[in-house]
């Protein structure tokens, strides 16, 4: 089955302050007129999200958080649960993005239990998963991201709406990205990792493209076979830029 409805997901990462919300109100502003069949979502940093809900109200924008933690409650400084996202608005969740897997060790299984974590409150896992330039040069891309995928997904997800992101590491924040092909590449081999994993259930989950995604290169990549959407994130700052990537869809 061929995923049409692309979901189009703004990543903040570490940016943001409520002075910014002023980019969420224009591109509320502007999203009207922009072609109903298309998701759109933005995840701000948590301390942004309950007033992010608020810019958000009524209009046609999701908000995800960037991470969970995998316990309900507890012993956690400096962690967020499932349930407060839930609580300041989100409905969607970004997981295992690379710059967490690297920067905090988390391991595929620690996803997994993060992924289980949403569900159970019902938020909408964005599972990342992707190379490195070194994977990438050592032609390990499809194979890495492969059992990246069958590592980080949790049974619970074949009875629930859920998304992966295939970001290669040495595309974000770089300007670079995969030639068309490699993105085809590796979206065949995640989604057959996906039904691999769950079954024919995983058919239906957009698997987003995520690393430099800009104004300029948006359509394009989002016309490759197995693109269901995009994982934006310097370019999501900015409505007017995100604007012209949520066109593109
Ligand atoms: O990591 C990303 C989104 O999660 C991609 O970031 P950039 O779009 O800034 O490359």
């Amino acid at each position: 089955m061929k995923q049409s409805v692309k979901l189009i997901v703004g990543n903040w990462k570490m940016h943001g302050v409520a002075a910014d919300l002023v980019e969420a109100r224009a591109l509320i502003e502007s999203v009207h007129d922009v072609r109903a069949d298309c998701r759109i979502a933005l995840c701000p940093p948590a301390t942004l999200t309950d007033r992010m809900r608020q810019v958000l109200a009524g209009g046609r924008i999701e908000l995800g958080g960037q991470d969970c933690h995998q316990a309900p409650s507890g012993a956690c400084t400096g962690s967020v649960s499932a349930e407060m996202l839930v609580d300041a608005g989100a409905t969607l969740v970004i997981l295992g993005h690379s710059e967490r897997r690297g920067a905090f060790g988390e391991t595929n299984e620690e996803v997994s239990a993060k992924v289980e974590a949403a569900i159970a409150v019902g938020l909408e896992p964005i599972v990342c998963v992707g190379e490195t330039l070194e994977q990438r040069e050592a032609g390990q891309a499809a194979a890495i991201v492969s059992a990246q995928v069958e590592g980080s997904l949790a049974d619970g997800l074949s009875e629930r709406p859920f998304a992966v992101a295939y970001e290669p590491v040495w595309a974000i924040g770089t300007g670079l990205t995969p030639s068309l092909e490699q993105i085809a590449e590796v979206h065949a081999a995640v989604r057959s990792a996906m039904i691999r994993r769950l079954g024919q259930a995983a058919r239906r989950a957009p698997i987003l493209y995520g690393g430099s995604v800009k104004p300029d290169n948006a359509a394009e990549i989002l016309g490759v076979s197995e693109v269901g959407g995009a994982l934006v994130g310097g370019a999501s700052l900015k409505a007017e830029d995100f604007l012209k990537i949520i066109r593109a869809a």
